[in-house]
């Protein structure tokens, strides 16, 4: 929990110092000429377990994940060989991406599909930046956030045509999302105190879900052996980034994840 402490406090500040350069009406108007958001939740409903593909430079645990780096032509790459979603980095300091990243991948003529702003979100007006920037979801940690507030802050995601990757830990965390209006639950792998994946423990959360709620099965997924294994325990869709992140082969990594479906194409 060190690591999520940390960087909360961080936040805590830095979206402080946002708020007083750039006030929430600056961001407002900048929304009015966004581009139109797309279908997350209708991208991860298509028939077969849906790869979210994420960008990320780097990780608190992992450091730098490849030395070529490039966010943009990795997006593009993504969004080339099946992923039907791309999940990008907002946090500066502790992944190495950055608004104005989303930004650049969100309105690229080659990324068709829904871009999600991950961010560490505790405050409304990190929603109306992830929009203003052209994202089409953003990411909500439950346990990151006050719990009076969560269903205010999914309704202001719904209400900027967004729509809301609602991640949990725990079953109850899972329940509470639901409650909160959460419409797509991500249950991630990661045991956050010893960094362990345990598929087994997601789908005990998985199991608590009603049906109508994508479920989404984040981090430690290796290979698309691990992918087949999300779908069979009825996962709706994945969040993969590492194991595409350190391939040599980028478009092949991409593709086992995204093909996986009975092994067709998407
Ligand atoms: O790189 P991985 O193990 O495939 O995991 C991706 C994603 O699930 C992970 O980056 C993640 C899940 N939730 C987060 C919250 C903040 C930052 C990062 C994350």
């Amino acid at each position: 929990m060190f690591m999520l402490d940390e960087i909360l406090s961080h936040k805590v500040q830095e979206v402080k110092e946002k708020q007083s350069l750039v006030p929430l009406k600056e961001i407002k108007e900048k929304i009015a000429s966004a581009r139109m958001p797309r279908d997350f939740y209708g991208a991860l409903k298509k028939p077969g377990i849906s790869l979210i593909a994420e960008v990320k430079r780097k990780s608190p645990s992992k450091g730098e994940l490849r030395t070529d780096f490039d966010a943009l032509s990795l997006a593009r790459m993504y969004a080339k060989y099946g992923a039907r979603a791309i999940s990008v980095l907002a946090d500066v300091k502790y992944f190495g991406g950055g608004a104005h990243v989303v930004e650049r991948i969100a309105n690229d003529s080659q990324v068709q599909v829904p871009v999600m702003y991950k961010e560490f979100i505790i405050d409304p007006y990190q929603i109306y930046e992830a929009r203003a920037v052209g994202a089409d979801a953003v990411l909500m940690i439950v346990r990151a956030i006050e719990p009076d507030r969560l269903p205010e802050m999914i309704e202001t995601a719904h209400d900027l045509g967004m729509q809301a990757l609602v991640e949990c830990f725990t079953a109850e965390e899972a329940e509470r999302a639901v409650t909160a209006g959460a419409r797509i639950v991500g249950i991630n792998n990661r045991d956050l105190q010893s960094f362990e994946v345990d598929l087994a423990r997601s789908e005990d959360i998985r199991r608590v879900l009603p049906e109508g709620v994508v479920t989404v099965s984040e981090s430690g997924l290796t290979c698309g052996a691990d992918a087949r294994k999300a779908e069979a325990l009825g996962f709706d869709a994945m969040l993969v980034g590492e194991a595409i992140l350190k391939a040599q082969d980028v478009p092949a990594r991409v593709r086992e994840f995204a093909y996986s479906y009975m092994g067709t194409q998407v």
